[in-house]
C-alpha cells in the first residue's frame, strides 16, 4: 500500500523505514531539510540501534523516498502524522502548532477515501477536531488515531512487533485499512484494540502516565530507603517477584527524561485541568516533583562527597542521553546534572558512547571527553547517571588507577556496590545500601 509519513524523527524515521520493509511504498516528508537530505543518503540523523541497515534496505528497494514538499504525499492512500508534541513554552501542556501545521499542509493533497493517521501524542479531544476539519473539507477523506508506544533504542523491533496496536477509528473501512498496513503484526496474532478517538487517545497518554508513575513510586522508596538504611535494589527484586506488581520499570536512580513522559505526563495532567477534572491527575503532578528530586539529590550527594568543596574539582559524568541505547537528550536527567555541577563551578568531564553531539548543541559550556579513560582521568568524583554497558561493566580497580579520588555516585543502580567497595571505592547508591 502506498503511505506517507508526515514528520521524520525518532518515531516517523523509524515509522516509515519499517512500514517500507514490510513491503510498503512510502514517502517520508519534514520540513527540516538537513534531516531529508540524511534520511535520502540512508543515513539516520539520530542513533537507534537497526536503524542504519533497516534504512539502507528500504531506500535500497526504490520504495521509500523522503522529500521536503507535502504536495508528495498526493497518492499515498494512508498518511500517517508523526510530527511533535513539545510542551508548550508558556505553559506545561502540549503545543500542537506542527500538528496543525501538518494537518493544514496534508489538507489540499487529500483524495477521496484517504486515511489520515494520527500518531503523535496528543491532548484527549484532538483527533475528533481534526476529524471534524476533515469532514468540513469535502475531501472525503477520513480520520483515525493510532497512538504509537515504540521505545527508543528498541524502536525498530517495536515497530515492526508491537506489544499492541491501537485503532481510534469511526468505520470498518479505516479499520480495514490499518488492518492492511498492519497485515504483519496480525499475522503474528499481536492483539488489537478497536477503539474510539478518545479511548485511543487516553491509552497512550495513561501508558505513559502509569509507567512514569511507577518510576516515581520507586524512587519515592529509595528517599525512604536513604533515611533508613533499607536497599531499594532489593526491595524492587522482592516486588518485583508479585506478578501483579513486576520488576519492569522499578529501577530506582536519576529519574526518567526523554523527549516523551516528562512532556506527556504534564500535557496530561494540564489537559484534565481543562477538562475540569484537575483533581484527577494531580497525583502526576507529585510524580514529575519526585523525578525532579532525584536529580537535586545527586547534585547534594556530590556536594557531601566532596566535603562541601565543589568549586574546580574534577567529576567525571558518565552518560549524558536519558537512557542507554539512545543519543537523545531531550530533558535527560544526565545532562541536567552535568550542566548543575558545571554551574556550581566544578570541572565536570562529561561523556557518553552517543549523546555528545545532541549535548554539545544544547549545553556547548561543558566540556565533552569522547573517551571514558579520559572522562574518568584524575576525577575526584564519578557520577554515573547513563547506564550504558561500558559503563555498567567498569571494573572498580582499573578504574581505581585512574581517578584521583575513589567516589562513585551510582545514579542508575548499574553497579555493583560490594567489588566496588572492596576496591576502596566510597560508593552512593542512592537508596542502595
Ligand atoms: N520518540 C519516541 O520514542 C516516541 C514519540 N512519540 C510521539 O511522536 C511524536 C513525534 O515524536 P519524535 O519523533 O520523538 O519527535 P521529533 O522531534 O524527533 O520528530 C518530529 C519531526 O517532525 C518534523 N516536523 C515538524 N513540523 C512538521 C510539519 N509541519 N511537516 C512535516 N514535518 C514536520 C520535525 O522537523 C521533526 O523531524 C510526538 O508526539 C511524541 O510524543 C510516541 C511514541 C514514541
Ligand atoms: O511515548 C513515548 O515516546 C515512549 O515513552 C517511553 O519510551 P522511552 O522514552 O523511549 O524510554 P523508556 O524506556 O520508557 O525510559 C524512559 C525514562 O525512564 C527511565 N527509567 C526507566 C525504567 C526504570 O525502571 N527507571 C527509570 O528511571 C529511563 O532511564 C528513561 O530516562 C515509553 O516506554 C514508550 O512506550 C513510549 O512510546
Amino acid at each position: 500500500m502506498r503511505l506517507s509519513v508526515i514528520g521524520c524523527g525518532y518515531l516517523g524515521a523509524v515509522h516509515a523505514a519499517a512500514m517500507t520493509s514490510l513491503g510498503h511504498d512510502v514517502v517520508g516528508i519534514d520540513v527540516d531539510p538537513a534531516k531529508i537530505a540524511s534520511l535520502t543518503a540512508a543515513e539516520p540523523h539520530f542513533y537507534e540501534p537497526g536503524l542504519g541497515p533497516l534504512l539502507a534496505e528500504s531506500v535500497a528497494t526504490g520504495r521509500l523516498r523522503f522529500s521536503t514538499d507535502i504536495a508528495d504525499a498526493a497518492g499515498a492512500r494512508v498518511h500517517f502524522l508523526a510530527v511533535g508534541t513539545p510542551q508548550r513554552k508558556d505553559s506545561t501542556a502540549a503545543d500542537l502548532t506542527h500538528v496543525d501545521a501538518a494537518f493544514d499542509g496534508l489538507l489540499p493533497h487529500l483524495a477521496a477515501g484517504d486515511l489520515v493517521v494520527g500518531k503523535s501524542t496528543v491532548p484527549v479531544g484532538t483527533a475528533a477536531g481534526l476529524a471534524a476539519r476533515l469532514e468540513a473539507s469535502g475531501t472525503g477523506a477520513e480520520l483515525a488515531w493510532n497512538p504509537e508506544f515504540l521505545r527508543e533504542g528498541y524502536a525498530v523491533r517495536d515497530t515492526v512487533e508491537p506489544d499492541r496496536l491501537v485503532y481510534g477509528v469511526t468505520s470498518d473501512r479505516a479499520r480495514e485499512l490499518l488492518d492492511e498496513v498492519y497485515a504483519h503484526a496480525l499475522s503474528l496474532a499481536i492483539p488489537r484494540i478497536v477503539t474510539d478517538f478518545a479511548t485511543a487517545e487516553l491509552v497512550k497518554v495513561s501508558a505513559n502516565a502509569f509507567l512514569a508513575t511507577k518510576i516515581s513510586f520507586i524512587n519515592a522508596m529509595a528517599e525512604i530507603a536513604e533515611a533508613t538504611g533499607a536497599d531499594v535494589g532489593e526491595l524492587a527484586d522482592a516486588l518485583g517477584h508479585d506478578a501483579r506488581i513486576g520488576r519492569r520499570f522499578l529501577n530506582a536512580g536519576v529519574g526518567f527524561g526523554g523527549g516523551c513522559l516528562p512532556k506527556d505526563i504534564r500535557a496530561f495532567a494540564a489537559r484534565a485541568e481543562e477538562l475540569g477534572r484537575g483533581e484527577s491527575l494531580a497525583f502526576l503532578k507529585e510524580v514529575d516533583a519526585i523525578n525532579l528530586r532525584r536529580r537535586d539529590r545527586v547534585v547534594t550527594i556530590a556536594q557531601e562527597a566532596l566535603g562541601g568543596h565543589v568549586h574546580e574539582r574534577r567529576i567525571a559524568v558518565l552518560g549524558l542521553s536519558f537512557k542507554p541505547h539512545s543519543d537523545d537528550v531531550r530533558d535527560s536527567p544526565a545532562l541536567d546534572i552535568a550542566v548543575r555541577l558545571k554551574g556550581l563551578g566544578a570541572d565536570v568531564r562529561a561523556t557518553d558512547p552517543q549523546g555528545i553531539a545532541n549535548a554539545r548543541l544544547r549545553h556547548p559550556q561543558l566540556t565533552y571527553v569522547e573517551d571514558t579513560r579520559a572522562a574518568l582521568q584524575d576525577a575526584d568524583l564519578v557520577v554515573l547517571v547513563t547506564e550504558w554497558p561500558e559503563y555498567a561493566g567498569l571494573d572498580p580497580v582499573e578504574t581505581g588507577a585512574l581517578v584521583a579520588g575513589r567516589q562513585v555516585i551510582d545514579g542508575r543502580g548499574a553497579l555493583t556496590s560490594a567489588a566496588w567497595r572492596e576496591a576502596g571505592w566510597t560508593y552512593h547508591g542512592m537508596g542502595r545500601g
